[in-house]
């Protein structure tokens, strides 16, 4: 039997390390032939709960399996009392960083070398498969979707390995006005910067992001969810034996508000939010706007006149509304249908592909933060509105154990007649996102395109969309084309929100430095003075 921690613990004889929860880094707790792992997935249960250890915390949060509600996983969170040394370790970095081009650039080539080894390591069957098997525990979705964020991750690790993290902080120079002049622009870290993540993406959002901050030569302090946190806690026992110094990276488990509160008191430069908008918008006011977010996709794709390949888009739209059990911020959660494709046979199709989706292979599964109680409670209020009516599922799910504090409902679609999606007191209801196996649907008129734009403008949040109007609209991550989809974050593209000022992105350079650095401009001024040079008159 092994007794299985959660989270590194606190060491009090290294102080310089206290913080790195990681840092009783204990190889001898290793299991299988994974050298870094220190639990066995399908081991963890009710009897046998993985267990972490936080010295100095006494708090423990009981998580329960999503799939049959029994206590599997004991996290030791830091309450308020406990905030104070990860105050005070952020407060030792530098507003210089870690590294700077003028300062260690040894570590853009540490990083690079970490990255490499890393990205080898996940691509190993049985250490991809140990990742896609742990998300699978604690955030359930199908082996395919769970195995797709370990093989993202892989990937960009493996685009930022070699000398591609010190070309992120590559630098430029223009001529000056006079000889010895010269401008230079370079990428500066932040210093001690803050990252919060949320539970559907339980390694692919922390290590991106996570890397991202450190490659600029930030000090990260990493906060995930505590419902999946223990995959990030193998995860960062797999980047230390690759290399992550312990002391870079302050890793913590604590619910929302203590995170708050530690937030104010240790005033990172920067912090990366990744989660609702309503956290996102508390946060930007609290930390006075030092803030990029990553926050909630009301997201939607629109049919045009031009009907073809009917099964490939029903498919699409299966995949984009229901895959994950629709808990991907980039779910579909409108589909406005031309008029044209109202007289196929599509939403047939589509009530046909969601008809597949079962919980013996996670097709579709729990959902983590609506129960069903309140989701069908917001399908019975979208069907009192005149013209509205179910297209399928609005049932919950059968034959299940799934506790009743998470979700449970089958794939389901509302039609919602485009005019009544207009109106004022309609609005807010139909476009309110449901982080769960649910879209509504619509139709237009050739001639109401510009009402379907207007649906658009007034919504909030835009994150991803697959449309033909580009110019019209303003998403972040927009896929155009016959083939477009509204989820898929690969790390080969931008993803992120557009329009907003405090708008993020994960994955690419642009991304990286964009968040994870600012910029700076050095002005070289050297002289020489000119021949015969006075002091000119006051100016
Ligand atoms: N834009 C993106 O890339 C993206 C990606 C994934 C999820 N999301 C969004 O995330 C949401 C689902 O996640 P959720 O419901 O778990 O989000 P959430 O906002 O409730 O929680 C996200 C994280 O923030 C923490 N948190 C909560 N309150 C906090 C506070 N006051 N201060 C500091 N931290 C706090 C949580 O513990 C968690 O780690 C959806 O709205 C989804 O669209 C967005």
């Amino acid at each position: 039997m092994n007794k299985l921690l959660a989270c590194g613990k606190l060491s009090s004889r290294a102080p310089h390390r206290v913080l790195s929860l990681f840092s009783s880094f204990d190889m001898s707790r290793s299991v299988h032939s994974i050298p870094f792992a220190t639990l066995e997935v399908e081991e963890i249960s009710g009897s046998q709960p993985a267990e972490g250890k936080w010295t100095g915390s006494s708090c423990w949060n009981t998580i329960v399996d999503p799939l049959n509600g029994e206590p599997f996983i004991k996290v030791a969170e830091i309450d308020e009392k406990g905030i104070q040394p990860f105050v005070e370790s952020l407060s030792r970095c530098p507003k210089h960083g870690l590294h700077n081009p003028f300062k260690d650039p040894q570590r853009y080539l540490l990083f690079g070398d970490i990255s490499a080894k890393a990205a080898h390591m996940l691509s190993l069957p049985k250490v991809s498969d140990f990742f896609t098997r742990l998300i699978q525990r604690v955030s359930p979705k199908s082996y395919q979707q769970a195995h797709g964020e370990v093989y993202v991750t892989q990937k960009f690790l493996e685009n930022f390995s070699g000398d591609q993290v010190r070309f992120l902080a590559s630098s430029f120079g223009v001529p000056g006005n006079h000889l010895g002049q010269q401008s230079h622009g370079f990428r500066w870290p932040y210093g001690p910067v803050a990252l919060i993540t949320p539970f559907n993406f339980p390694l692919e959002i922390p290590v991106l992001q996570l890397m991202g901050a450190l490659y600029m030569g930030n000090k990260p302090l990493l906060k995930v969810d505590s419902k999946v946190s223990i995959v990030m806690d193998q995860m960062m026992r797999l980047l230390h034996y690759c290399g992550l110094p312990v002391e870079d990276v302050d890793f913590i488990n604590s619910d929302g508000k203590t995170m708050n509160k530690l937030l104010l008191e240790a005033n990172p430069r920067m912090t990366l939010f990744t989660g609702s908008s309503r956290v996102a918008d508390k946060l930007a006011v609290d930390l006075k706007g030092r803030i990029k977010l990553e926050d909630a996709g009301f997201d939607w794709k629109i049919l045009g006149p031009d009907v073809q390949e009917e099964d490939y888009v029903a498919w699409v739209c299966d995949q984009d509304a229901y895959a994950c059990s629709g808990q991907k911020c980039s779910a579909q959660s409108i589909l406005f249908l031309h008029e044209n494709w109202t007289k196929t046979s599509l939403i047939t199709k589509i009530r046909a592909l969601a008809a597949r989706r079962k919980l013996e292979d996670l097709t579709v599964g729990p959902v983590l933060t609506f129960t069903t109680g309140a989701i069908l409670e917001h399908i019975t209020k979208l069907l009192l509105i005149p013209g509205s009516k179910l297209l399928f599922g609005g049932e919950p799910l059968e034959n299940h154990s799934i506790p009743l504090v998470y979700g449970a409902l089958k794939p389901t679609a509302v039609y919602v007649p485009l005019e009544e999606i207009v109106k004022d007191n309609n609005y807010e209801l139909v476009t309110k996102e449901i982080f769960g196996p649910f879209q509504i649907i619509t139709d237009y008129k050739e001639e109401q395109l510009p009402l379907v734009l207007d649906i658009l403008e007034k919504m909030h949040a835009h994150l991803t969309a697959a449309v033909e109007v580009i110019g019209k609209s303003v998403n972040g991550t927009t896929y155009a084309g016959l083939r477009a989809r509204t989820t898929g974050a690969p790390q080969n593209h931008w993803f992120g929100p557009a329009g907003d000022p405090r708008g993020a992105g994960i994955g690419t350079p642009e991304a990286i430095k964009l968040v994870w650095s600012c910029h700076r401009e050095i002005i070289y001024d050297f002289g020489p003075l000119p021949k015969q040079w006075e002091i000119p008159p006051s100016t």
